[in-house]
């Protein structure tokens, strides 16, 4: 790792998540020099501690829901779920994430350097007590669990040692209710923990569509998971095996307390005071093409001030673009409908326009009762000249349905499009005619 002193590269890039990685593969490519520095695990947040354990964990709470639903349907006995044996399975999964990504960036000809990078300059970094220059750098450093900031606040995990933990606790109290919470929430609670959720708001998922989050709240709510709105917690103590959890009003107690108040950016290392670089709690302010104040520095993925939502695809999506610019290309970056998922049992996604539409009560559909769905919807919103705008599912497939409903979004399409298609049949594709 690291090499040649004092050497000068096209381009530099801060951490090796998605969207660094996508940057990194793409300028290589294009025959640019290119130097990346990581300060912890290669890959990032998902393949290592995010998106990905959390859908392998996801995998036996699906099958234990499919056997549930189809309960009285031919299908007797539900299974449960063995903790450690899922951790191990688990584990073959994010165990070679790291070495295997380190290998691939290694084998494309990109140079590597493990450590914490901080500016000098415009053009240089320090890292590891080597100094970088590079004429343009690339940010890409991500986000954190935001920790609470309350008396025994360090008491608190994150969603990484949740992914992480050998031994399921026999409660867990997560703080906040967006995506980490709710989805981490439905693992634990499939695999027989007691769960609760402590928020301080009154909405829950305030982007998503209001009246399908208030069918998914109910159906967590019937699995046994208790969310508590309207709650500041002001303090927390370890008590013997339990840690007591103080707000204005009660107080609550649990094995385990998970904070998942959001993910602020990861800046604090980089020494941005030495540069022209705006930044704020949301992020490093870009302009249009993800540049900084400083023109030859650029920030993507989760670090950055974007006003889209913060997920692998979109910071993979920025990354390339940066690498387009940095190949000549002036436009701006122009976004697809971009798909967000809540991976729940049920769960709930959403891509394009939220406002006006229609609602369609699946649940008895063939698609649908054929599993045994509790309740599954499907809000569609077109446009005047009936062209998909955007589109809302709760079901326990969703994350497949929104795939297939992005891209009629992307490609504009109408009613005689969804017809104009021959899908396989019986799926959710097939059904995508009768939602015009
Ligand atoms: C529990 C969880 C579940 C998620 N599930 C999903 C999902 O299902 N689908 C989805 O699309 N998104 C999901 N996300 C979000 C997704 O993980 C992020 O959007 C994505 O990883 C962002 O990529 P990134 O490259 O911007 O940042 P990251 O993946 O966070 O990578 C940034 C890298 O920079 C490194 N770094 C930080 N500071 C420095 C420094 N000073 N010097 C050198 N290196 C540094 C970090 O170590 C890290 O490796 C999830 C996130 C979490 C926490
Ligand atoms: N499926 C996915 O795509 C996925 C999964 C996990 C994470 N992510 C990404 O990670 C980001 C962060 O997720 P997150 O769930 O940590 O944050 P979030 O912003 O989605 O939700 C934070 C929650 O905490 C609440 N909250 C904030 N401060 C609080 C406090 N002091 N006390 C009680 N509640 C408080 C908020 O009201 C909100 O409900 C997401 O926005 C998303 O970009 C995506």
């Amino acid at each position: 790792m690291g090499s040649e002193l004092m050497k000068k590269y096209d381009v530099g890039i801060i951490g090796a998540g998605p969207a660094g990685l996508a940057a990194a593969f793409a300028l290589q490519a294009q025959g640019k020099q290119v130097v990346m520095i990581e300060s912890y695990l290669w890959g990032g947040t998902c393949p290592n501690y995010g998106c990905d354990p959390k859908k392998v964990l996801l995998a036996a709470v699906e099958a234990k829901e499919y056997a549930q639903l189809l309960q009285g349907k031919g299908v007797q006995g539900v299974p449960t779920i063995n903790w450690p044996e899922l951790m191990t399975s688990k584990k073959t999964f994010t165990d070679p994430v790291s070495r295997g990504t380190f290998g691939s960036v290694t084998a494309a000809g990109i140079t590597t350097y493990q450590g914490k990078a901080r500016f000098q300059s415009a053009t240089e970094v320090l890292v590891a007590n080597e100094r970088i220059t590079a004429d343009n750098w690339i940010i890409a450093t991500g986000a954190r669990p935001a920790t609470l900031t309350v008396p025994g606040g360090e008491l608190a995990k994150t969603s990484e040692d949740f992914l992480g933990m050998e031994k399921l606790p026999a409660s867990i109290t997560f703080v906040g209710a967006g995506y980490v919470a709710l989805e981490l929430a439905v693992i634990a609670n499939a695999a027989g923990s007691n769960v609760q959720i402590l928020t301080h708001g009154e909405t829950i998922l305030p982007a998503f569509d209001q009246e399908l989050v208030a069918d998914f709240v109910e159906q967590l709510t019937q699995r046994g998971i208790k969310i508590v709105k309207n709650v500041a917690v002001t303090a927390l103590a370890q008590q013997e095996n339990t840690i007591e959890i103080t707000t204005a009003t009660e107080n609550y107690r649990s094995e385990m307390v998970i904070a998942a108040t959001g993910r602020p950016a990861n800046i604090d290392d980089l020494n941005l005071d030495a540069l022209d670089v705006e930044w704020s709690r949301h992020g490093i302010k870009v302009d249009q093409q993800l540049r900084t104040g400083a023109q030859n520095i650029f920030a993507i993925g989760d670090v950055a001030d974007t006003a889209v939502p913060k997920l692998t695809p979109v910071g993979s999506f920025e990354g390339r673009y940066v690498a387009a610019v940095l190949a000549g290309n002036q436009e701006p970056i122009q976004y697809t409908a971009i798909p967000t998922v809540v991976y729940g049992a049920p769960k709930l996604a959403q891509a394009g326009a939220v406002a006006t539409a229609t609602t369609f009560d699946v649940t008895g559909w063939f698609t649908y009762r054929r599993i045994g769905e509790n309740v599954a919807k499907v809000k569609i919103a077109t446009n005047e000249v009936g062209q998909l705008i955007g589109a809302s599912v709760l079901a326990t497939e969703a994350d497949q349905l929104i795939n297939y409903l992005t891209n009629a979004i992307n490609q504009k399409w109408t009613l005689a499009d969804a017809q104009a298609n021959i899908m396989a049949y019986p799926t959710m594709a097939s059904d995508l005619q009768y939602f015009f």
